[in-house]
């Protein structure tokens, strides 16, 4: 067998399938979007019952508006104009599998603050963005027609790529799971990278709007928005803003490096996020909830925790990553490995060795305690959000056990918990 050979029969055999393998592949593309159908449909039903029987789901009449596919193309095309404006600088990614780099535009935040002077003349102009709430639906049902739809494009675009151009995990030969995972690593039109541009500008932007739309839709019905409709709003824009503001941060996520553009990103990205993160907000319109100053102060308190966590944890690898001299991270302890690159064992990683993911999870925490303790929905995105984050460190220990081998044991022997000081 030649080496070409040899390595795709590798990739065939041996590659480590995740989210359940073939199985996850068939299930996951049937069963998480009607669960997004599902959850919207709860949060804004009187009881808001995840638990009831049988499940709340749309009726036909509710899935379709034909405005809802205009506004969600329209969107989508406005982002790409705003991605091609000349604003900004351009970043290298980090090397690929051919030693190449790839460059992208670091202009996320001036596409954020342009959408919202757009939006803020479509409301000066008497825009009904609280409309927004009964578009839900239809909205979603389109987010999650367009993935159907991109996700076939890539998988068929794939097969003009160069095998070095493919993700690892990602070209096993089985056409359900690859379609799942996504084959190509970084596919680009031209100058315009795909994974890049959902990852962080429609679905995360479209998140903020269609919250801002909840809180028009509160101010409608009862006068003015609530106490918790406020801090939903102001800490999920913060997190939006923050992940915009430190747009070249992404180059180096799991999912930029590593994973292929398949339907488990594009619907995460296009459908899952804008559309399951915010479920807090369209619970409120139907559900009011009436907060304490002094528990909104506790709250905003939790989500400011969680936030410089999150933030510190996070910049400090970024920094350290991009130049280990710099005077910020040089001061740290480090272990060397095989490969050359060092790992931290002081400072935010010497803590836990996600620090990034408590930060994150005790943000989520802070976006569901606005909306009281009377029902289970709002917390779902922080049960979803625990489960996603234990398996995305399950992942990643995995790949850097491969990649740094003794160095990566002596790690987890140095820094003994993942996620939560003394508990995991
Ligand atoms: N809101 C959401 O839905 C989601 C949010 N997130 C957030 O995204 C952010 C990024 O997360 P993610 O991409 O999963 O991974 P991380 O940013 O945690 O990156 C993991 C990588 O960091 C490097 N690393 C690990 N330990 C060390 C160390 N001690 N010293 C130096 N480098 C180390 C390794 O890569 P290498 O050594 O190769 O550099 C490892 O593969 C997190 O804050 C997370 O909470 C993530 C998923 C979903
Ligand atoms: C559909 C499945 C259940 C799972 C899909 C997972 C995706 C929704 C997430 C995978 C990694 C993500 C990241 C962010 C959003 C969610 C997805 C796409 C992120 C952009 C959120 C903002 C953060 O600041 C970040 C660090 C930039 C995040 C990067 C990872």
């Amino acid at each position: 067998m030649g080496p070409k050979k040899a390595l795709k029969h590798r990739l065939s055999n041996d590659t480590e399938r995740e989210f359940g393998g073939t199985l996850g592949a068939v299930c996951i593309p049937v069963f998480l979007p009607l669960t997004v159908l599902f959850l919207i449909c709860v949060s804004q039903s009187p009881e808001a019952s995840v638990l009831q029987w049988p499940p709340c789901l749309p009726s036909a009449d509710q899935l379709w508006d034909p405005l809802a596919p205009i506004l969600l193309l329209g969107w989508i095309g406005l982002h790409v104009l705003l991605y091609l404006l000349p604003l900004g600088k351009v970043s290298d990614g980090l090397a690929l599998r051919d030693g190449s780099r790839l460059k992208y535009p670091i202009n996320g935040f001036h596409g954020l603050c342009i959408s919202a002077v757009l939006l803020s003349v479509l409301l000066g102009l008497g825009a009904p963005l609280g409309y927004l709430f009964e578009l839900l639906v239809p909205l979603a049902v389109s987010a999650i027609a367009v993935s159907f739809l991109s996700s076939v494009y890539l998988y068929v675009r794939s097969f003009w790529a160069p095998s070095h151009a493919l993700a690892l995990g990602g070209d096993t030969g089985n056409p359900l799971y690859d379609f799942f995972i996504g084959r190509e690593l970084n596919p680009r039109i031209g100058n315009f990278d795909l994974k890049y541009f959902c990852e962080l500008r429609p679905g995360l932007i479209g998140w903020g709007v269609i919250n801002l739309g909840m809180l028009m839709k509160e101010a409608e019905l009862r006068g003015s928005p609530s106490l918790s409709m406020i801090l939903v709003n102001c800490f999920q824009l913060l997190y939006v803003a923050d992940a915009l503001w430190n747009e070249e941060a992404v180059l180096t996520t799991m999912d930029i490096v590593h994973d292929g553009f398949g339907f488990m990103l594009v619907f995460g990205d296009l459908a899952w996020v804008p559309f399951t993160y915010g479920l807090q907000a369209s619970f409120l319109v139907v559900h009011p909830q009436s907060l304490s100053l002094l528990t909104a102060a506790a709250i905003v308190a939790l989500n400011g925790a969680g936030y410089y966590i999150f933030r510190k944890s996070n910049s400090q690898k970024n920094q350290f990553r991009r130049d280990p001299t710099h005077p910020s991270v040089s001061g740290l302890e480090t272990i060397a490995t095989a490969t050359g690159k060092r790992l931290l064992v002081s400072g935010w990683w010497g803590f836990v060795r996600h620090p990034n993911y408590l930060g994150d999870l005790l943000m989520a925490l802070a976006w569901s305690l606005p909306c009281g303790f009377s029902h289970l929905l709002p917390y779902f995105y922080v049960v979803y959000f625990t489960v996603l984050l234990v398996h995305r460190e399950a992942r990643d220990e995995r790949q850097c056990r491969a990649k740094y081998g003794l160095a990566w044991d002596a790690y987890c022997r140095r820094v003994p918990y993942r996620i939560f000081p003394y508990i995991y």
